[in-house]
């Protein structure tokens, strides 16, 4: 599956949402989407996902428009945290429309999760918990298998032990089974192993594609005495961050490709954890824009 946005703009209401969105996925991976409240995460993966309509640009997956794709979309499962299905329907019966759907569906691992999350078959969502709808639609995000999959923020009302258990969940069939995953989360720190590659959008725009290996190398904290952190060159490097303890400062910088550190004396260097990166990353960009 490739999925390739251009130039893509999308206004609601009078007001722009999604500015000039310009992304290619075109490699199976679990790809975190980021970015703060309002940022316009949804209405671009409603668009990826052919669930809305765009005002300019180009949207193709797998060069077709998604928009009313019949074919396409059975490719598709994009669960949102609520409103996936009829409230009224019984699990039972979602799990038959979504059988029928999907059709790289994995039958079996529906079930099992159905099952592990102790989803009760007889009842009907409006009688579910939250926790427990958000346990339905990732188990049926899960097993759908679809080549594209999407999760905007899934998992409502589940406890830490139910979350701890998707997240392993998503690794142990990603593995045999490679697709494009986008997980949207608020939650980075708990999430961070499962990516591959990180999307942070702000302000309908998408700020950086990366993988996330990558950005270990490039986004650091340097942490020295403050004399010797004097010493960094502020023209050479993008300072994304800076604050001082005691007689010690910090220092976050995002290196450019290939951009070499010359790391001062008695200073040390670390990769900054994803969450930390992408809140300063942000700030910055923000303070630019
Ligand atoms: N139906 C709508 N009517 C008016 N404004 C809307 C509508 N849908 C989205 N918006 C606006 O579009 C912007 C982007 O919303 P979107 O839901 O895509 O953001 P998000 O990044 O997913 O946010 P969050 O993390 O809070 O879920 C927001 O300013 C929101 O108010």
């Amino acid at each position: 599956m490739n999925i390739k946005l251009n130039q893509v703009r999308k206004q609601i209401k009078g007001q722009d949402i999604l500015k000039n969105i310009n992304i290619a996925i075109d490699e199976v991976g679990i790809y975190a989407v980021l970015g703060p409240n309002g940022a316009g995460k949804t209405t671009f993966m409603h668009v990826m996902a052919g669930l809305s309509t765009w005002d300019g640009g180009t949207v193709e997956v797998n060069g077709e428009s998604p928009f009313d794709n019949a074919s396409i979309l059975r490719h598709i499962c994009f669960i949102q945290e609520s409103d996936n299905f009829k409230p009224t329907l019984k699990v039972k019966d979602v799990l038959k429309h979504v059988e029928a759907f999907y059709p790289n569906l994995n039958r079996e691992l529906l079930h099992r999760l159905v099952k592990e999350y102790d989803l009760p078959l007889n009842k009907r969502l409006i009688e579910l918990s939250k926790g427990m709808n958000s346990a339905l639609n990732m188990s049926i995000g899960l097993a759908s298998r679809a080549p594209l999959t999407i999760f905007d923020e899934p998992y409502i009302g589940m406890d830490a032990t139910a979350r701890k258990k998707l997240y392993k969940e998503i690794i142990d069939d990603y593995v045999d089974h490679p697709r494009i995953i986008l997980f949207s989360t608020h939650f980075i720190e708990e999430t961070e192993s499962i990516f591959e590659h990180a999307i942070f959008v702000n302000h309908g725009q998408v700020l950086l594609q990366e993988p996330v290996e990558e950005l270990a190398e490039r986004a650091l904290r340097i942490t020295g005495p403050t004399d010797a952190m004097k010493t960094i060159d502020r023209s050479v490097y993008k300072i994304i961050s800076e604050d001082s303890f005691l007689s010690e400062l910090n220092v976050g910088i995002f290196l450019d490709k290939g951009q070499k550190l010359e790391l001062p004396m008695n200073c040390s260097v670390q990769s900054l954890p994803l969450q930390e990166f992408f809140i300063d990353y942000t700030a910055k960009e923000q303070s630019v824009i």
